[in-house]
């Protein structure tokens, strides 16, 4: 889905050439879940933003979707069949109310008005706001325009869609549905892209990146970044408690492969 070859990417500051990606090289295959993780400021949006085509890259190149991203006539497709959802979804919705919204991206996509509102119905319920379908969206919580951000990526099709630190403004319950609507489209086959800072997040996801300064520093499964690797430490992250006592457990003796990733890890322990 992803092919990226040392890529580049520069911005002028001034006078001066930020170098802001160095060199990263990374696959994502159709049909995976990638965690990316890193502090504010390592380039985790710019490198997204070049995986759908909003950003071009200064050097190196980029595949998305089968198509070449160094080629800007491209740019267009690829951000169809990549979407991306944004922290703060209020900048991505054009309609009233959702059912609007969506119909926007239905009727982009040239679905017939006879059978929008099937689509409509469906999608709405898929992301659990049939509920809400001609509320004004100015009522919409955080999470549920969090929702509907994700159902126009739906109504357009998107192959992969990229979740840009979307849990970071929601309270604890909001962030769990969010991630667990993801993991169900992600079992339903969509490519997805979770950026997150949230440690919890990482341990549940299957594969996890990291950037550190414009670079990929880490690049495999949680496990072995978690008990095997000195980034946690060396990046001072603040780990959650199952992790907390999987490490208690380990200077215990423990193996590697027995040690706590989740929660639901932990009652298997106890
Ligand atoms: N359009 C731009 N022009 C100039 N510099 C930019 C631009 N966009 C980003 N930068 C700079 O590039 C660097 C990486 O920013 P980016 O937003 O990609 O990081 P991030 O890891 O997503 O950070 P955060 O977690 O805070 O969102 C930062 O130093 C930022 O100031």
């Amino acid at each position: 889905m992803i092919q990226a070859h040392n890529l580049t990417l520069m911005f002028r500051d001034g006078q001066q050439e930020l170098p802001v990606l160095q060199g990263i090289h990374l696959q994502i295959k159709r049909g995976e879940w990638l965690a990316l993780t890193g502090a504010n400021g390592c380039g985790k949006s710019s490198l997204i933003r070049t995986f759908n085509g909003l950003v071009m890259p200064t050097g190196g190149s980029l595949s998305a979707a089968g198509l070449d991203l160094n080629s800007p006539v491209n740019r267009k497709a690829v951000k169809e069949r990549i979407q991306l959802v944004f922290q703060n979804p209020e900048s991505q919705t054009i309609g009233s109310t959702p059912s609007e919204d969506i119909a926007f991206g239905l009727e982009n996509r040239g679905i017939p008005r006879i059978e929008m509102q099937v689509r409509i119905d469906r999608l709405l319920r898929k992301v659990g706001l049939a509920h809400k379908a001609e509320d004004d969206i100015a009522s919409l919580s955080g999470g549920e325009r969090q929702r509907l951000a994700i159902a126009s990526c739906l109504a357009l099709d998107a192959e992969m869609i990229i979740f840009d630190e979307v849990t970071s403004m929601l309270d604890p319950a909001g962030r769990r549905d969010i991630f667990t609507l993801a993991r169900d489209l992600w079992k339903q086959g969509t490519t997805v892209l979770w950026v997150t800072q949230r440690m919890e997040e990482l341990s549940e996801s299957p594969r996890v990146a990291v950037m550190e300064e414009g670079k990929i520093i880490y690049d495999g499964d949680p496990r072995t970044l978690f008990y095997a690797s000195p980034l946690p430490d060396k990046l001072g992250w603040d780990l959650p408690p199952v992790l907390g006592i999987g490490r208690l457990l380990q200077s215990q003796g423990w193996a590697k492969e027995n040690l706590p990733l989740t929660e639901s890890d932990l009652e298997g322990i106890l």
